[in-house]
């Protein structure tokens, strides 16, 4: 900061117990060798603040005429106070949950529907400039589109936040956008199986957290690929780390993955009397977190849902009973389900062989070890599952008629609960860099960014959005490069 600019007038951001960040105005120039500033807080308390120049002083505050920007590069002075400020003015003054941060895309989760992602505001962005339009996650999509037609060359959208900051919403926005302009020219049903992925998707891999009642466990990169005119022709898909413990392990107030509990509530359906469920209640592996149940949530209803859309990507109703039949609390239902002799199944989850020296022997295990083997063996016949429907997926979704000419990759990753500057460049650097680069083969792999931010927990009753530009453990990486400035949650903590 330069010292000159502290004069008479001028507003600076100092720290504050509630609001995080205050605003004050001085009263008179800061002169060589004082020792603190004469300040007025917003309250109209006058205030000696302690600064020791040139380095520890407050951060200064931008001229009123900046205030909203859409752009946060365009401020004058860009720190934590300015960032939180800004886009704490758009989001409760101008309801704007977007914010450009260079070609970052910084998205505040409203949660709450917002009538934003209509027909008509698709096409609003669809050929614009998108400088010329207010940030949305649509002139993320737009950009990459155009930038993938006029260059013939990959993109990719990093999509990134803390859990439950919106980062699976906006991927589905930019998918809707991409069905939407690149589906009209041919009548093809692609776009529409590449939507229908979603709620398969959601029912294997997302759960109830803590955080989020709808959260993926798993990272996602999908590739829509385009044909010549630029309409979508196909898609692929890549998952990793499913977190497979959860199948057989919920921690208090949380869930198994939505599809166990979607069966047991469709168990009364004719079609599904054959697998002989219980209530979710009645399972070890879907009752350990307490509530079966999500308040809002129709599980009936959402199992329709994901074989609906099982039908639409063409795994018939014989498959899809095959898939549903592979868990059951009773042995002999299990056995059965799962093809393997009951006898076989029931020696074999409580003994183990050993090779001692060229002997073989066979070992009864404890209650525990017969415990673990039950879970690595649960944990085992769901990842399996996981991957056979991702590869389904894969064959439905797979271009037909020709080799996409260039794709547009949208990774949507989670688990950077806690990723501070240092953690937050990593990140970049392994995922933007090496794996986008070397793992997904991507032309270009310094595509377009998309930070998700949001408060944890949600607060209820609160102003939304409210908390999220106050929350004091908010860290701001400040990345050089390409990537401008990103804004990024740190720790989990309300205000
Ligand atoms: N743009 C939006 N408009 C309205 N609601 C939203 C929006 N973005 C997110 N939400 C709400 O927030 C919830 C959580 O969002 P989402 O599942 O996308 O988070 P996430 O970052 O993918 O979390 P996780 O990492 O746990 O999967 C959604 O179920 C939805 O209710």
């Amino acid at each position: 900061m330069t010292v000159e600019l502290y004069t008479k007038g001028a507003s600076v951001w100092v720290p504050d117990p509630e609001a995080v960040w205050a605003s004050a105005c001085l009263l008179q120039d800061l002169r060589p060798g004082d020792g603190h500033l004469l300040l007025r807080l917003g309250d109209g308390r006058e205030v000696q603040y302690p600064v020791s120049p040139p380095s520890g002083l407050p951060p200064l505050g931008n001229p009123d005429i900046l205030e909203g920007e859409n752009d946060l590069t365009a401020l004058s002075f860009l720190h934590e106070p300015a960032v939180l400020h800004n886009l704490r003015v758009r989001f409760l003054d101008y309801s704007s949950i977007y914010t450009y941060c260079g070609i970052v895309l910084v998205a505040i989760n409203p949660y709450e529907p917002l009538p934003i992602y209509g027909e008509e505001v698709i096409d609003a962005y669809s050929g614009q400039d998108t400088a010329d339009l207010e940030p949305h996650i649509f002139s993320v999509a737009e950009e990459a589109y155009r930038t993938m037609i006029r260059e013939q060359k990959n993109q990719s959208i990093i999509i990134s936040g803390e859990s439950g900051s919106g980062k699976t919403v906006s991927a589905k926005f930019t998918m809707r956008y991409f069905a939407a302009v690149g589906g009209a020219s041919q009548q093809t049903s692609v776009e529409e199986r590449v939507l229908a992925s979603n709620p398969i998707m959601e029912a294997i891999g997302n759960a109830k957290t803590t955080r989020n009642d709808n959260s993926s466990r798993f990272g996602k990169y999908i590739e829509i690929g385009f044909g010549r005119h630029g309409d979508i022709i196909g898609a692929n898909m890549r998952t990793y780390l499913l977190e497979k413990s959860r199948v057989v392990f919920q921690a208090p107030e949380e869930r198994n993955y939505h599809i166990f509990y979607q069966l047991c509530a469709g168990r009364e359906l004719p079609e599904m009397r054959a697998l002989k469920l219980d209530a979710a209640e009645q399972f070890r592996y879907t009752s350990q977190g307490g509530e079966a149940s999500i308040p809002g949530t129709d599980d009936t209803a959402d199992l329709e849902r994901t074989r609906s859309a099982l039908t639409v990507l063409g795994v018939g109703s014989d498959q899809q009973m095959e898939l549903f039949t592979a868990e059951d609390r009773s042995l002999a239902v299990f056995s059965k389900l799962l093809g393997v002799e009951r006898a076989q199944m029931a020696h074999w989850l409580c003994h183990r062989r050993l090779a001692v020296g060229a002997e073989l022997l066979v070992k009864p295990m404890s209650g525990r070890q017969a415990g673990e083997a039950r879970d690595a063996l649960a944990k085992s016949v769901y990842g399996q599952l996981f991957g056979w429907i991702v590869r389904r997926l894969n064959t439905a979704l797979r271009a037909q008629r020709e080799r996409p000419r260039s794709v547009i990759g949208v990774l949507d990753i989670y688990g950077f609960e806690t990723f501070d500057r240092n953690s937050f460049e990593q990140f970049c650097i392994n995922y933007a860099n090496e794996k986008l680069q070397q793992q997904f083969n991507l032309v270009s792999p310094m595509g377009l960014f998309v930070a998700c931010i949001s408060w944890s927990p949600p607060r209820e009753g609160g102003p939304p959005g409210a908390a999220a530009v106050q929350c004091s453990s908010w860290s701001i990486a400040l990345i050089e490069g390409p990537l401008g400035l990103l804004v990024c949650p740190g720790v989990q903590g309300e205000d």
